[in-house]
This record gives C-alpha cells, sequence and structure tokens, in this order.
C-alpha cells in the first residue's frame, strides 16, 4: 500500500531568501524482498536499525542538510511483486518519478543478486527514450560474512559493466554506509541534471572519463 504519494517531482525551489535553492531528490528502492530494504530506509531517516519492519510500501520525506544546503529527499521504499516476474516487478509510474534508484540486494542470497541483474536491465530497456536514470547498486548484510554467497567482486564487477555505482554495506550495523549511498546518489542527481541543463560540472566531467576509461566508481 503506497501511503503517500509526491507527484511533483521537481527539483529545486526558492528558500526564504530567494538566494539559496532548496533541491528535491526522489529517490526508488528496488530489490527483492527481503534484502534490507526498509531496513536501509529506516537507517537513513532515524539513523537507527529496529529488525522487524512489516510489508508496507511507502514513500517517505525527509529533509537533510548537506554541506549548508537543505535537501529534500523522498524516498520510495517499495515491495517487490511476490505473483509475477521480474520483468513487471517496476512500473512506468516508479520509473517516471524517481530522480535516482538503489537497487538492493543481500550478499547471502544470490537470487536477489540475479533480481538486480534483470531490474538493471530493465531500467535501462524502459528509460530508453529518456535519459537514463542513476543507479547505486547496494550490497547489504555486509555483516553476514559467513552466509555471503555473492563476493564484493562479483557485484563490483556487475556494477562496473553496467555504469553504476557500487556500496557493500551493513544496514544492520552502521548509519554511516546508507548515508554514503544516499549522499553519493545525490551527487548523482545534480549530474544528471546539470547535464540535462547542458552545464555539466568539472566533477561531472572526471566521472565520465573515468567510466570510459573503466575506473573504479564507488
Ligand atoms: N544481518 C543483517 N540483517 C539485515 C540487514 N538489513 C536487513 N536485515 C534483516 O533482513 C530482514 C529483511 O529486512 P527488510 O528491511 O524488511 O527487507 P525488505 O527488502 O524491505 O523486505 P520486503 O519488505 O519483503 O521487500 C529483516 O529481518 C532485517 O532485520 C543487515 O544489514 N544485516
Amino acid at each position: 500500500m503506497v501511503v503517500q504519494v509526491k507527484s511533483n517531482s521537481n527539483q529545486y525551489s526558492k528558500t526564504m531568501d530567494g538566494n539559496q535553492q532548496k533541491v528535491e531528490a526522489n529517490v526508488l528502492l528496488l530489490g527483492a524482498e527481503n534484502v534490507g530494504k526498509s531496513a536501509l530506509t529506516v537507517r537513513f531517516l532515524t539513523r537507527r536499525f529496529i529488525g522487524e519492519y512489516g510489508d508496507i510500501e511507502s514513500i517517505y520525506s525527509h529533509i537533510d542538510k548537506i554541506d549548508g544546503r537543505e535537501i529534500s529527499f523522498n524516498i520510495w521504499d517499495s515491495l517487490y511483486p511476490q505473483s509475477c516476474e521480474t520483468t513487471e516487478s517496476i512500473s512506468e509510474k516508479q520509473l517516471q518519478w524517481a530522480d535516482g534508484v538503489i537497487l538492493v540486494y543481500s550478499i547471502c542470497d544470490r537470487s536477489s543478486f540475479e533480481v538486480v541483474r534483470q531490474q538493471v536491465q530493465l531500467i535501462r530497456q524502459m528509460g530508453k527514450l529518456s535519459a537514463s536514470v542513476p543507479i547505486i547498486i547496494v550490497a547489504n548484510k555486509r555483516d553476514l560474512q559467513h552466509q555471503r554467497v555473492v563476493s564484493s567482486e562479483e557485484g563490483r564487477l556487475f556494477a562496473l559493466s553496467a555504469d553504476c555505482s557500487f556500496f557493500e554495506i551493513s544496514a544492520a550495523e552502521t548509519y554511516h554506509g546508507v548515508l554514503l549511498v544516499f549522499h553519493e546518489l545525490l551527487e548523482l542527481i545534480k549530474e544528471t541534471r546539470a547535464i540535462k541543463k547542458g552545464v555539466a560540472g568539472i566533477k561531472g566531467i572526471v566521472r565520465s572519463v573515468s567510466a570510459v576509461f573503466g575506473k573504479k566508481r564507488e
């Protein structure tokens, strides 16, 4: 059940003094069930890990301050549909809404890694006609090393080949890794907007060059 959907994804609005601009970013969390999408969201919103989250699909709003600037994150914590193929697991509506996507898998669950592979392909196919949305792949449950079935290298290489950023984290253990994921996605969203406007900054150019020459991005 979606409890709140903001349809105006738009991006910049003037603050009171008219000088600084407030940045708004719509973040879509995808991935198989039980990989920690809600854990990641709740960690980011509250800094806490509460263990059990229930099966609720929600959009949360959260204001963060980064480098003195207010950032308004809208986070769509999706539910992976049990009764359909992966090819039907992302809707047009979700992609149109999203400024950036976080795809989560569990390092202990190979099938969840396969879901991420398929969802990357699907997003790229669905976005063919529009500019592509930035994607971060998150390998979660890093604390469960003894149950690991997907190596860091495998995740990283796949992300590199799919032109996505990659993080391996534990939503259970630390807030910091989760924070880095959202901040990196915000940077990518800002770059994508700048490119759309034709004003990619030096950082964006460096990233593009790095991507062409195959430098790792984290
Ligand atoms: N050990 C460990 N457990 C985690 C971690 N992140 C989430 N979990 C656990 O994994 C289970 C699933 O977490 P959720 O956040 O509900 O996963 P989800 O992807 O939102 O699941 P759905 O609601 O089914 O889509 C819960 O029991 C969490 O406590 C982690 O980093 N480490």
